[in-house]
Parts: C-alpha cells; structure tokens; sequence
C-alpha cells in the first residue's frame, strides 16, 4: 500500500561527488525500507554497484527490501510503472522514492518529470532536492561549471562529503560560506556525522509526516539569515569583482513579504509574469500565502526552475504568523524589478509603479520595468 502522493527525493551534485556513496549508506537504515531507488543514468555511465543483479524490466527487490532500478530512458515511465505495479499489487509497499541523477545533469528535467506531469503529480509530491558537494574538489567545480552552482541553489539539503581528505579546517569552513551565499535557506550537513541521516534529509516538505503539523519556518529556510544578500551595494562589487571566475556570485536569494491576505490573482500574476520575463533565471521559489479567498487555510507555491508543483493549501495556519512570505533564489537577479512586481501586485504601489488593477490590464506597460 502506498499513501499517495508519495513523497520523492532527488539526490544531486556534481560527478564523483559521492551521491551513490551517501545513498548506500542511507539505505541501511530500516526507517528507509520500502524505499524506491531510481537511478538516472544517461549515456556511458557505469552501473552502480547497488545495481549487480539487474533483472531484465530494470527494477529490483534488494535483499533489504527497497527497490532499485536504473532509469536509461523516461523517468516519467519508471515513475507511472512504480504507481501500476502499486495498484495491481506487484509492489506490497512504497513510501518513497529517491532518484539520483547523473552528475553533470542539470536537475530541472528529473524535477519537471514530477511536477509538470499532470498524473504523476497526483501520485508523487517532490519532498526535497538534496546536493552532495565534495569538500576535496567542490570549490574548483563551483568555480569551473554553472551547473554546480544550480544544484547547490535548487537544494533543501546540502551534504558535504569527503572532508575526510581536506586537513585544512579553513578550507571547510570558508565552503560553507560560500555554499551558504549561495543558498542561504538550505541546511548544510556533513556526511559523515552521524546525524546525517534520513531523519535530516528526508522529509524537507512541509508536512511533518509524524505530527501533521507544518514547519514553514524551517521549509522556507528563515532560520538562515537572507538578510546579507539586501546590501544592494555590496553585492554589486561582490558580483563585479568575482565576475569572470565565480559563477556563484550571480546567484543570490530575496525574501518578499506582505502583511494582510492577497487575492490569489496577484500571486498567479506575479508568477506569471516573473516567469516569463525573468523565469530562465528563476532557479527556487517557496513560499506561503494568506489568500483574501480563504485566508484560514494557507497557500503552498512551491517552484524549482520554471516548474511549479500545484499551488496546494494547508488546513490550517502553523502558527500564529499570517501574510505572505516568499523566498526567491534568481541566477543574476533582477532585484529591483522582482520587488516592484511584487510590491505592484501586493497594492502597495510606490512612487512611479501602478497600482495592481492597471498592472494586470497592461503588465508591459509599467515604467521602468525591463521586459
Ligand atoms: N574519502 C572519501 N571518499 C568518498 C566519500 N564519499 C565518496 N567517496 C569516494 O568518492 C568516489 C565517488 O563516489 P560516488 O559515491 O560514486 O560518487 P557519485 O556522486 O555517485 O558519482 P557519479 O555517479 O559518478 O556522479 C568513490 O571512490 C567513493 O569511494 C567520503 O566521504 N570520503
């Protein structure tokens, strides 16, 4: 049986990163069986060893009873495969999946595997993305590829790995550093403490699956302080400075507030129009809504890259906080123009910015707002 939708982690981070290496370990843990394992390969890659008995549909029982199976094509057809075998009673029990993904892989297509497909999304929920960063060489990939960067902003949880092999303490610390300006929302954990667990690294959505109860605190990272990336001046030498060699300088991360429910037209309009003028820069946005509609049972808009899990409502507020809160981590944000958008749509027009109704009649019309 399978309480749907079940949740499903992604496991990233660069080549040789030691993805495979956590996730063994993990799965030792008995809180971890009836766990789906998918591992997306593409191309020449060799086989995980988690993998030596394969059987010839590409899935297999492991002696501890989680499943495993490589995925060389659509992960979309593994995923709605796992669902039927549920439900004609070939699989007894799944409560979660976890996909690794290949290393140089930007992650945004395993996640619109989930959340852009119209049935998977009724069965799965992406509980969380989770990053190994290599200590040894993780400064040099964040500096070398992009990519590397995207995994580390699109996180819930970043693992640090083989700090077993950096003597230097500094080194580690001046890491996490740069793993926190990055994303300043997301835990960083080292994987070889014995607290890095499934406990830590599972279950990043919003419901505690154990108490029902929701933690948007911890959800929208406000633990970590955003409030370094707000020195507009700053950041700008920072990015300047660090431009040709530091593709992490580009990505920063804003958190947006209002006080006082909003219609939920402003919200879709906001999205709407950050995605299409700004969405190949959108890399993380979460966030929690107090709606003029139902302002008792909060909203959930939850996006990684250009896709957005459906907008879903909670039952009730967590805690005593209302209004608004999203967290924003954009590639090269446009700063001004996210938060004029936002404050636009909220009503709260400024000086030189229209008020919301002639917003949603002519968007582009706004002055001094780039395309
Ligand atoms: N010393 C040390 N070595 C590690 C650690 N984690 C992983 N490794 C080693 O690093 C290498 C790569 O680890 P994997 O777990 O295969 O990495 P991966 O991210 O799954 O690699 P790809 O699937 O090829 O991208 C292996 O030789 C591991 O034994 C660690 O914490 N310490």
């Amino acid at each position: 049986m399978a309480d749907f939708p079940i949740p499903v982690s992604v496991l990233t981070g660069f080549l040789g990163a030691g993805k495979t290496t956590l996730l063994n370990r993990l799965l030792k843990d008995p809180a971890l069986a009836d766990t789906a394992v998918i591992i997306n390969e593409f191309g020449d890659v060799a086989i995980d060893h988690l993998l030596v008995e394969q059987s010839s549909d590409g899935v297999i029982q492991l002696s501890d009873g989680c499943l495993c199976c490589t995925v060389r094509g659509e992960l979309v057809d593994t995923l709605a495969d796992l669902v039927d075998r549920l439900q004609t009673g070939r699989i007894k029990r799944l409560k979660r999946v976890v996909i690794e993904t290949t290393g140089v892989a930007d992650p945004a297509p395993v996640l619109q595997a989930i959340m852009g497909h119209p049935a998977l999304v009724q069965a799965f929920r992406l509980d969380g993305v989770i990053t190994a960063v290599d200590a040894f060489n993780g400064d040099a990939t964040l500096d070398a590829h992009v990519e590397a960067v995207k995994q580390v902003a699109v996180a819930d949880r970043i693992v640090i790995t083989k700090a077993d092999l950096v003597s230097d303490a500094d080194v580690l610390v001046a890491l996490r550093a740069r793993l926190r300006s990055i994303n300043p929302g997301a835990e960083i954990l080292d994987a070889g403490d014995r607290e890095t667990g499934h406990a830590a690294l599972f279950e990043c959505g919003l419901y505690d699956p154990a108490t029902k109860t929701a933690d948007v605190r911890r959800w929208l990272g406000e633990e970590a302080s955003l409030h370094h990336h707000e020195h507009g001046d700053h950041h700008h030498d920072d990015h300047d400075h660090h431009h040709e060699h530091r593709h992490d300088s580009r990505v920063s991360a804003i958190s947006l507030t209002h006080d006082g429910p909003l219609p939920f037209g402003a919200i879709e309009t906001f999205l709407d129009l950050l995605l299409s003028t700004h969405g190949e820069k959108l890399l993380r946005l979460k966030g929690i809504v107090e709606l003029v509609e139902d302002p008792s049972r909060p909203l959930v808009v939850h996006g990684v890259q250009k896709i957005f899990h459906p907008p879903a409502r909670l039952q009730a507020w967590p805690d005593a906080r209302r209004g608004t809160r999203l967290v924003l981590i954009m590639l090269d944000m446009p700063e001004d123009y996210v938060r004029r958008l936002f404050a636009a749509l909220a009503n709260r027009p400024s000086i030189d910015t229209p008020d919301r109704a002639a917003m949603e009649a002519n968007p582009l019309a706004i002055a001094g707002m780039p395309r």
